[in-house]
């Protein structure tokens, strides 16, 4: 069984359809990487995984199950069992989605808190032990560090780390590395993959960089205006793409 499948998802904005019959699905451990151009449904697709969508959004039909239970059946207590436990979310910039005026330690003991019954000693020793497996050094330090006095880098890495603490199941990855420079988009990918590994989490990686992506996903779908176009082993859409888009994201590597 798929830990996640989602089923000939239609999802509208103020009526007008915006993501159009998706069907994708990851196995335990996988890495499914999600890459199109700016505005094509990415983020929103992650946002109905998680139940998050805006108000004026909607699920206009289709089914997401995760572990084969249908989530749009789930109550709002069995959503918090859900979220941050078993499936979470890091966004595309966390130093403007972190707190400014809270530190570090604090904001993560509220996160950690909420889902687990650990005290704030234990949570904060877990916390430098895994920055320690991805070389976030000085870990008390960062603790009581406020996001702006870190780099974007360090910021994403963090974030990333908070996120892994729970040890949840299912990373939803939105953009992570967008608003970082090369050298450290890399890094923070490298990371991200160092977990992966020691929590047998599976990650669905979303990005406009095909590059990227391809370096770490097992499989990848290509989207464009809301619908998936090719969706296949990262081998075979990196040396033998099908469709016309995705022929064109992979000439735009060669042309950087
Ligand atoms: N809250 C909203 N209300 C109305 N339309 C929205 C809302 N959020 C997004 N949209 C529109 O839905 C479309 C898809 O947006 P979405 O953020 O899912 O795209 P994306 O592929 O994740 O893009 P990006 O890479 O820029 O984040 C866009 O045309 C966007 O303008």
């Amino acid at each position: 069984m798929a830990l996640l499948d989602i089923c000939n998802v239609n999802i509208t904005y103020d009526k007008k359809n915006i993501v159009s019959d998706v069907s994708l699905s990851i196995d335990e451990g996988q890495i499914l990487g999600i890459v199109g151009k700016s505005g094509c449904g990415k983020s929103t697709l992650l946002k109905a995984i998680l139940n998050i969508l805006p108000d004026n959004a909607s699920l206009t039909s289709g089914e997401i199950f995760y572990k084969g239970q249908n989530l749009n059946d789930l109550s709002n207590k069995a959503w918090q069992e859900i979220r941050g436990r078993q499936i979470s979310m890091i966004f595309q910039n966390a130093k403007t989605s972190f707190c400014p005026v809270r530190t570090i330690g604090q904001q993560l003991y509220e996160t950690i808190a909420e889902h687990s019954a650990y005290t704030k000693k234990e949570i904060f020793a877990q916390a430098i032990d895994l920055f320690d497996k991805i070389r976030l050094q000085n870990g008390e330090k960062i603790l009581n560090s406020y996001p702006f006095e870190l780099s974007g880098g360090t910021n994403q890495r963090i974030a990333i780390a908070i996120a892994m603490l729970l040890k949840p199941k299912l990373l939803l990855a939105d953009e992570p590395t967008s608003a970082l420079d090369v050298v450290s988009q890399m890094q923070v990918i490298k990371e991200m993959m160092k977990l992966q590994q020691i929590f047998q989490t599976s990650i669905i990686l979303v990005s406009h960089n095909i590059n990227l992506v391809s370096r770490v996903a097992n499989k990848i779908a290509i989207m464009q205006e809301g619908k998936i176009v090719e969706y296949n082993f990262t081998k075979q859409i990196m040396h033998n793409p099908q469709h016309q888009f995705t022929k064109e994201l992979l000439q735009s590597i060669y042309h950087l």
